[in-house]
């Protein structure tokens, strides 16, 4: 039965706890090891629920039920869990087995409640005297060492005689006064130290019967040693050494173990250890005997002494005071009452002591054999208590099985109620959709059955508008028609009258006729003499008829005006008619939508105001802007200087061979530049060189350029001069150098910028600006003023005079044509005109174009009615003449002259120039000097714009000239002239 526990017990599994019979450990390890099933019991408690019954805790194997199962599954849990579905009879088994895992937890000494049948009762009273042992004040190792082992043996004792093998009567009685005292101390110690005896061992009163003490231990230690040694239960492992050879004696076990300074016994049971103590002082660890079980040194609590043999047994048996020398060796050292304290003489029975040592062992080896027994009853009933806990848990098993099967099933039914609801569902929303069909086709209907009733209200409404509307013209119609009726009645009643009249008149005058006639052929007959008065009285008669004829015609043209206010009265009622219709047509209108309209009349009134006065902040702004633009442009031509130069090469013609060289080398980038290489000069040593001239303006046109890229570039002077400014844009060259091709030509400057001059004057009319523009065309021949615009024959006969107004620094030209510009086509018929005047004078002087010099004068005076400004500008369009040198002309007379004056009137122009550039205010300038220059006085200078182009001949032949010029334009464009004025009034 043993082994088969033995060999059962470390089979268990370790979620199955073990039985309290079985449990007490006697090692740490074994300890630790119920604590480890204590912990595994706690897991496998989640696995298979609470002890206590209480399913409420989960079972975390088993999944999630369904929220709709949870309590369900809780109430079935709580029904089926191990408590509730348990018999009733192995609720205390739970019980015993949660308190025997507590305690394994806690220690081998820890009380137990455990309801197991056999010796329970003697165990919660082994545990609870050692308790009260602790508390009890017994101090000393060796006192409570003897306080555990007397617990201990008592226990065993109890245990025994609960289990109806109590062998003494002694211990009956000693087990109950030791009842309080018993510890759940399995380990069973006695010793004696004879050092220790006078202060520490105790021994109670009753125990210190002298007789009964052996007088030796020797024989009885062997034989207690062969009988707990038998194989398979018990083995004497350590040492019995009784305290001393007059040590207390007995007939029981308590009296020999009185004498022994400690006896250890273990159960060989694996699962149990049974150490009987003896209350006594053994201070000595060596002084110990000890009955172990078989198990591994390392289960064996650490104050267990080692194994020793038989006949070391025998000696350490021997009653001793101390084993530590002789001076301790004192027989009459007292021992001491545990109880009372008193000290005591023990008087050892040394004949007898073994002999009842060994009965008493032998006692104590039926008792272990019993208690054995027992403990073989006890793990029987626990295997079977064990056996009905798997019962159990194979019923909660099956239990949770149903439930499992349950909730699959109720994981089931929800799913075909999930599948129901989803069918529903779809059932619900079909019919939603079909309720929402219907309801929009019900919808649908009744907006049709209003869209009809409206329909309907709307016809009715617009036959009763036709119908009052129809009212309207009957009655309209019949007033016009009573009216005409009334007219035609009042007509046919003049008529009527008139006829009367007329027939009345006529029949009177016929009356009148024939008595005339009566009284006439009466009166020829009656008197000769009288015929006369008579046929003069006759005439009279006839003049009465003429005068009643033309009165009778007055008459009849009344009638006819008369007739003619018939129908103008028919007219008048066709116009009634059609205003009839137009006022019904308008009544139509007016019915058909006359709140809309109205409101609509009223948004497009609103809008218009709104317009009108988003118009007038907008013509208010352009007009500031325009103010400011001006400024600002101005403020740009002043920085870009009063006076700037162009330069522009024409290109060589085809007839044209030698062409000069030159470059542009900035073409690409400013255009400003112009380089020109020099005739070939042969030095004194032979040596030909050619200088390079390079000249810099504010731009250089190519041979490639055209015209209007040249205008571009002019443009914002044009500008200027519509803003006030009096402007003078001048070509210089020599003959046949682009001059005239520049400035005169049918897309040249002139053209070009009253076409400008026209566009944008046009275009501030609407802020305000209405500009008078006067165009002039005259040319300086040999130092007169020709009127290019006159007739042709007048060219040189007429005398034109320049006059300068100083306050107002304005030039007014005498005897000359002024064109109003009142159109872009006009300058064509001007320039046309002076183009036609010059031919006629070239004939005559050859070439007269190239021998004068031609001003074109655009005269521009605005105001603003609305800002009451007022600006006059003065726009100059100058062709010079040719500047040859005289040497290189080789000029005669007439051509001599021609070249002198021209030649004069540009070195005036020259000098002018640089009396700007170098005079101060108020200097002193030569405008004098020439005709030239006394025509453009004020439009060179301080108030106004200049722009000089210099024009370059692209050929060889004319290079010095071309060098020349190139230096003049160069001076020219050094000189900084003041600051230009607008000539504006407020
Ligand atoms: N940029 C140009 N492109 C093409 N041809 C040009 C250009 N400039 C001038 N010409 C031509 O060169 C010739 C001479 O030009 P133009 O008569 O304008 O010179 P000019 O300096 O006015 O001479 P003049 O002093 O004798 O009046 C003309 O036939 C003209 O068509």
């Amino acid at each position: 039965m043993d082994t088969a526990l033995e060999n059962q017990a470390p089979a268990k599994p370790s979620g199955i706890r073990a039985p309290s019979k079985v449990k007490l450990p006697s090692s740490p390890s074994r300890f630790n090891g119920l604590s480890e099933m204590s912990d595994s019991a706690a897991n496998s408690r989640g696995a298979m629920g609470p002890p206590n019954g209480s399913i409420k805790h989960k079972p975390s194997g088993l999944p999630e039920p369904p929220h709709k199962q949870r309590k369900t599954l809780a109430e079935r849990g709580g029904e089926c869990g191990p408590t509730a579905a348990a018999p009733t009879n192995t609720r205390p088994v739970n019980n015993a087995v949660k308190a025997t895992i507590a305690n394994g937890a806690r220690g081998a000494f820890s009380a137990s409640t455990s309801r197991m049948p056999s010796a329970n009762s003697s165990r919660n009273t082994s545990a609870s005297s050692f308790n009260g042992s602790v508390g009890s004040g017994i101090k000393g190792p060796g006192a409570n060492g003897l306080h555990r082992a007397r617990s201990a043996y008592g226990h065993v004792r109890s245990k025994s005689s609960h289990q109806g093998a109590r062998p003494a009567t002694s211990m009956a009685q000693h087990d109950e006064e030791l009842r309080p005292e018993r510890k759940g101390a399995y380990t069973l110690s006695i010793s004696t130290n004879p050092k220790d005896t006078q202060d520490n061992f105790k021994v109670p009163k009753r125990r210190t019967n002298k007789d009964k003490l052996p007088s030796t231990a020797e024989a009885s230690t062997k034989r207690i040693f062969s009988s707990v040694s038998t194989p398979g239960s018990l083995s004497l492992l350590s040492s019995v050494v009784p305290s001393s050879p007059e040590g207390p004696a007995g007939d029981d076990c308590d009296s020999v173990l009185d004498g022994m300074s400690a006896l250890t016994i273990r159960s060989s049971s694996e699962d149990m250890t049974y150490s009987r103590a003896r209350r006594g002082k053994l201070s000595g660890k060596n002084s110990s005997i000890s009955l172990s079980s078989q198990f591994p040194s390392s289960h064996i609590p650490r104050a267990t002494p080692k194994p020793v043999r038989a006949d070391a047994l025998t000696q350490l048996c021997t009653p001793t005071r101390s084993r530590n020398g002789p001076k301790n060796q004192d027989a009459s050292a007292p021992f001491v009452n545990r109880f009372t304290n008193d000290r005591v003489i023990p008087v050892f029975d040394t004949e007898n002591r073994m002999d009842n040592i060994e009965r008493q062992f032998e006692m104590f080896k039926q008792t272990l054999e019993a208690d054995v027994k027992n403990q073989a009853v006890d793990l029987k009933e626990t295997i079977k208590v064990l056996r009905s806990r798997v019962h159990e848990l194979e019923s909660i098993r099956a239990q949770l099985m149903s439930v499992n099967e349950e909730l699959r099933s109720d994981v089931k039914d929800a799913k075909s109620y999930m599948s129901t609801a989803n069918l529903e569902l779809e059932s619900t929303r079909r019919n939603h959709t079909f309720e929402v069909d219907d309801l929009r086709r019900k919808h649908n209907n009744e907006i049709g059955d209003l869209q009809e009733k409206y329909r309907k209200e709307a016809d009715r409404v617009r036959k009763e508008n036709e119908e009052a509307a129809e009212k309207v013209r009957k009655d309209f119609e019949a007033q016009i028609d009573k009216l005409l009726k009334m007219h035609t009645e009042d007509l046919a009643e003049i008529q009527k009258r008139l006829n009367n009249e007329v027939e009345e008149e006529r029949m009177r005058r016929l009356r009148e006729v024939g008595e005339l006639q009566t009284e006439y052929s009466l009166k020829v007959q009656s008197a000769g003499l009288e015929a006369d008065t008579k046929e003069r009285e006759t005439q009279n008669v006839r003049g009465e008829l003429i005068n009643v004829k033309s009165e009778l015609d007055r008459e009849r043209a009344l009638k006819t005006g008369l007739q003619g206010q018939l129908s103008e009265a028919t007219t008048h009622n066709l116009t009634l008619d059609a205003a009839n219709k137009a006022m019904k047509a308008k009544i139509d209108f007016l019915e058909s939508d006359s709140q809309a309209q109205s409101q609509a009349f009223n948004d497009l009134h609103r809008r218009m105001q709104e317009a009108i006065e988003a118009a007038e902040l907008a013509n208010e702004k352009l007009r500031q802007e325009e103010t400011l633009r001006r400024k600002l442009h101005n403020q740009v031509q002043e920085l870009k200087g009063n006076i700037r130069v162009m330069c522009r090469v024409r290109p060589t013609h085809v007839s044209e061979t030698e062409p000069a060289k030159i470059a542009f080398p900035d073409s690409d980038t400013d255009s400003k530049e112009v380089s020109v290489q020099g005739p070939e000069k042969q030095s004194a040593m032979g040596n030909v060189t050619t200088a390079n001239h390079a000249y810099s303006f504010d731009r250089v046109f190519g041979p490639t350029s055209q015209n209007g890229e040249v205008f571009e570039e002019i443009s914002q002077l044009v500008q200027s001069a519509l803003d006030g400014y009096n402007v003078c844009i001048f070509c210089y060259g020599q003959t046949g150098s682009g001059k005239t091709f520049t400035m005169s030509s049918a897309d040249g400057m002139i053209p070009r910028a009253t076409a400008q001059i026209y566009a944008e004057a046009t275009r501030l009319e609407e802020k305000g600006w209405r500009y008078k523009m006067e165009g002039s065309f005259v040319e300086v021949y040999n130092e007169t003023y020709n009127d290019l615009l006159g007739r042709s024959e007048d060219l040189d006969k007429k005398k034109v005079e320049v006059r300068h107004d100083a306050a107002k620094k304005t030039t007014t030209l005498e005897n000359t044509v002024s064109v109003a510009l009142d159109s872009p086509s006009r300058v064509e018929e001007i320039l046309k005109t002076a183009d036609k005047n010059r031919s006629v004078a070239a004939t005559k002087a050859n070439s007269r174009s190239s021998r004068s010099h031609s001003v074109f004068i655009l005269k521009l005076v605005g105001e603003n009615s609305d800002t009451g400004e007022r600006s006059e500008g003065t726009l100059n369009l100058v062709d010079l003449a040719g500047s040859e040198r005289l040497e290189h002309s080789k000029a005669e007379g007439a051509r001599l002259k021609e070249t002198q004056n021209i030649n004069k009137s540009l070195s005036c122009l020259g000098d002018v120039i640089n009396a700007l550039g170098n005079a101060k205010e108020g200097a002193h300038i030569p405008y004098r000097n020439s005709k030239l220059t006394y025509l453009l006085q004020y439009s060179l200078g301080g108030n106004s714009k200049t722009l000089m182009f210099v024009m370059v001949s692209p050929l060889q032949a004319h290079l010095q000239e071309t060098v020349t010029s190139l230096k003049f334009a160069t001076k020219v464009l050094n000189t900084h002239i003041g600051t230009a004025k607008k000539m504006t009034r407020a």
